[in-house]
């Protein structure tokens, strides 16, 4: 037999009271009939507990009556069949009018004591629980009401009373016994004293009223039916990926709701654990789902951690001096004293020197807490032994929770991992030796982040979620938006990463969206709902959003934004960037980019700085990492360079060439850059410092390509116009290679640390003979590739494959 009970928002409406039948109907037809226990219509206990404490002011309450009359009376007209409503109506009716009355005796009494207090609430459960039997009644067969205050006994302790177990089963067992064949349906929460007086059993009631008749019956279930599809592995409130758990032992439902997920309230549970009776988690508003079973042991499953639970607001007091080390009871005066004044301590941390405690309290008792510390250790405080206590506020509790993690290894090194690495500070660790829990103290602010973070790293088949604040929407940020958008699908199901944008700006304008942006049209939202582009509001606004494994992707060619990537490294950000200002201006800056991305766990990707998406820094740093040393380098990595030459033929001009080449897009926003040699130049600095060398942007030779003209054009118009002015030239050179049977090649060279661009005819013989469209090439001599070279060679520029680059790396961040 089980025992079936339903909550408050289960017994909320007529929808789902109709929908408590289909269950009941469900159970009934699969077996023997359950024992149903009910609580009071969703909101009723609150709206008694109103009317009372009306009463008590001496106010009107007949507003709260009639609404609770109507309540009741919606659902008699709805669900009971016409020739069925009149007696039910009376019944309630009678009810109601005995609750006025003892409302009325409220009021003139200007009074409520805890006793009438209990009786007032105990009708919320006597309406529903007679009223659903009712409807049951009309498809179900026979069907019993009970009144649990004549079957649950209690001491008088009003409010949270105790209950006198062996009379209590006794009496539910004869009760059982009498109205066999009958499907009986119980008030929750409700008992009575020696007197028969009526008492309520505390927080968590209706489920304890189940654990009870569970335990006294023997049932072979208790299932919970609530509003939610079981005990989550995470705050879903804070943790959008939270999921529910399939199976939890005892211990760790009580360890998970002890902070936060109150979906049960585990002490109430007892009588049930005591018996091992499994308690099903289900929903009343999903009933196929099959919701939680808590049981006794914890089975072997694919997670050691089953969850993560939080309290959002405690504060901590600390306690320190050399009078505390090695004094036996020093600790147990303190929390005595605590407990006498019914002050909960939720954690307690004190290191092995002895000479701090901390513990955490809510926040509501640590004034208190403070005050009687004070007074109890007075002679300690004046003689110096003890510091005054220092209340910290503005923390929060994380615990990861789970049976299996004593059996396992590097659960608190990934716990620590994802915290550090997402910059959240840890103030206090408690373990207990039973492994059952690992709980942290962090800062409120860091909680949510933390959650999430933590969340990912341990439902590791989730894989990650990358919040990724993107500046430049032009040729290389939109291309990205668009593939983001096109492998959203394919990059969640084959390899569980979800890349959500949640900033975007360009020098107009900027846009937010904590949940990310929609790329379909990331457009339209930028132009119709952007605020006006400010970078240091947009850097602002991402450090306050404070969110797990985010990524500051640079798409722009602008010096602005370099400035602002150390203080981005300091908050725990990873960069990504194709903007190659940054890593070729000072080796100062340079080497202080990648030193604080280390420092701070995060990651600095920039392999589009070098031939777009080719593996050109991964290469190196591949070869650098594993022993490696290059002797020479030989690229050429002006893409728009490569497709000048691959394409100044024939009867087109090198102005047309040049245009083209912006056309597609190899270009920088300001050609000139390329065709100076300025880029060429940035992208083997990097190189070479990535090679190891110490280099500034002066101690690369460049040798020019272009006339003093070109080089002096003061915009990109004049300089255009140059070109065409110089043509003679251009023409000149081509032909004259043409004629030695050679091409035109714009080599960069480092080697014995010196780095050189220079502009050369080769032949056929040579390995960069042969090369077409905007192709980058580059040979690495190494120790290891000595003989012959490691080549890499593709197309080196162009947006798409400059995106790819970008989108490469932004997924590799905490891989
Ligand atoms: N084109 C290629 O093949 C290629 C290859 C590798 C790397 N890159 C690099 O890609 C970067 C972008 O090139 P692009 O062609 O897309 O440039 P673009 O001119 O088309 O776009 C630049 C974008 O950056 C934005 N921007 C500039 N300054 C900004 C600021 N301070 N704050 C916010 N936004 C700002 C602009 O509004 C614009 O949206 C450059 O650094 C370039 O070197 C390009
Ligand atoms: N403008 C660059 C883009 C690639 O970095 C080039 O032409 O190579
Ligand atoms: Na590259």
């Amino acid at each position: 037999m089980k025992i079936l009970k339903f909550g408050g928002t289960s017994v909320g409406s007529v929808k789902s009271i109709s929908t408590i039948i289909e269950i009941l109907k469900n159970e009934s037809s699969s077996g023997e009939n359950p024992v149903v226990v009910l609580s009071a219509m969703g909101g009723v206990t609150n709206l008694l507990s109103t009317m009372a404490n009306k009463a008590a002011a001496g106010e009107d309450f007949s507003a709260y009556v009639t609404e609770l009359e109507s309540r009741h009376f919606e659902v008699i007209k709805a669900l009971l069949d016409v020739h069925q409503q009149n007696p039910v109506f009376t019944r309630l009716k009678i009810l109601f009018n005995q609750l006025e009355d003892i409302l009325q005796g409220i009021s003139s009494l200007r009074e409520i004591t805890p006793k009438t207090y209990d009786l007032v609430l105990s009708f919320g459960e006597r309406c529903s629980t007679f009223l659903v039997s009712k409807i049951a009644e009309q498809s179900l067969g026979p069907v019993e009401y009970v009144n649990a205050c004549d079957v649950i006994k209690t001491d008088s302790s009003f409010g949270q009373a105790k209950v006198q177990t062996e009379l209590t089963d006794m009496l539910i067992r004869d009760f059982y016994e009498a109205n066999k064949g009958k499907m009986l349906f119980v008030t929750g929460f409700i008992a009575s004293n020696e007197e028969g007086r009526v008492t309520t059993l505390g927080r968590g009631g209706s489920d304890y009223t189940a654990a009870i008749f569970g335990s006294a019956l023997n049932a072979e279930e208790i299932e919970i039916w609530t509003d939610v599809n079981g005990m989550m592995t995470a705050d879903p409130r804070m943790v959008k990926k939270a999921f529910p758990l399939k199976e939890l032992s005892y211990i760790e439902a009580m360890e998970l709701s002890y902070f936060g997920a109150k979906v049960i309230y585990p002490p109430t549970m007892i009588p049930a654990f005591m018996k091992r009776i499994p308690i099903v988690i289900r929903n009343t508003f999903e009933p196929s789902f099959p919701g939680t079973v808590i049981s006794h042991e914890s089975r072997p499953s694919e997670h050691s951690v089953k969850g993560i639970s939080s309290i959002n607001e405690i504060s901590i007091i600390n306690l320190e001096g050399s009078g505390m080390v090695g004094k036996a009871g020093f600790s147990g005066r303190l929390f005595s004293l605590l407990a006498r004044e019914q002050i909960n301590v939720i954690l307690i941390t004190q290191s092995s020197s002895e000479h701090s405690i901390t513990f955490a309290v809510n926040p509501l008792d640590a004034v208190k807490a403070k005050l009687l510390i004070e007074q109890e250790f007075e002679l300690e405080l004046e003689a110096k032994k003890i510091e005054v206590p220092e209340i910290e506020e503005g923390l929060s509790i994380l615990a990861i929770v789970g049976e299996n993690m004593k059996k396992t290894s590097g659960v608190s090194g990934t716990l620590f991992h994802a915290l550090g690495r997402n910059g959240v500070n840890v103030r206090a660790i408690a373990q207990g030796s039973s492994e059952y829990n690992i709980s942290v103290i962090i800062s409120r602010v860091d909680l949510a982040k933390a959650l999430n973070a933590v969340h990912d790293a341990f439902y590791t088949d989730l894989k990650k979620t990358l919040n990724v604040f993107c500046l430049g929407t032009g040729n290389i940020g939109k291309t990205l938006f668009k593939q983001l958008e096109q492998h959203r699908d394919f990059l969640q199901r084959q390899n569980g990463i979800l890349v959500n944008v949640i900033g975007i700006s360009n020098t107009r304008k900027m846009v937010f969206e904590e949940g990310g942006l929609a790329l379909q049209n990331w457009q339209e939202t930028l132009d119709s709902s952007g605020e006006p582009a400010d970078l240091d509001a947009f850097i602002a606004r991402m450090r306050e959003m404070n969110l797990p494994n985010a990524v500051f992707v640079d798409n722009t060619a602008s010096q602005v934004p370099i400035a602002y990537y150390e203080e981005v490294f300091r908050s725990n950000i990873s960069v990504v960037t194709c903007n190659k200002i940054g890593n070729s201006a000072s080796y100062q800056q340079y080497r202080k980019f990648s030193d604080l991305a280390r420092k701070h766990g995060v990651d600095f990707y920039y392999e589009t700085n070098v031939g777009a998406g080719l593996p050109i820094i991964r290469t190196l740093k591949d070869l650098m990492m594993s022993g490696d040393r290059v002797i020479r380098i030989e690229a050429i990595l002006s893409g728009t360079i490569s497709f000048i030459f691959n394409n100044f033929k024939g009867d087109t001009s090198f102005y047309d060439i040049v245009k083209q080449a912006q056309e597609k897009g190899f270009t920088e926003p300001d050609p000139r850059d390329d065709l100076r040699g300025t880029d060429f130049m940035r992208k083997m600095l990097i190189l070479a410092r990535d090679a190891g060398y110490t280099l500034e942007p002066e101690d690369v030779k460049i040798e020019n390509m272009l006339p003093q003209s070109c080089l002096d054009a003061g915009s990109v118009e004049e300089f255009y116009e140059q070109l065409k002015v110089n043509n003679d030239y251009f023409e000149g050179l081509k032909t004259e290679a043409e004629s030695a049977g050679k091409v035109l090649r714009y080599i960069g060279k480092l080697e014995n640390g010196d780095v050189s661009i220079a502009l050369e005819m080769v032949d056929d013989a040579h390995p960069f003979y042969m090369l077409s469209g905007s192709d980058n090439i580059i040979s690495f001599t190494t120790e290891r590739y000595k003989e012959r070279p490691l080549v890499v060679k593709g197309p080196g520029a162009g947006a798409e494959v400059t995106a790819a680059g970008v989108f490469a790396d932004i997924v590799n961040v905490g891989a």
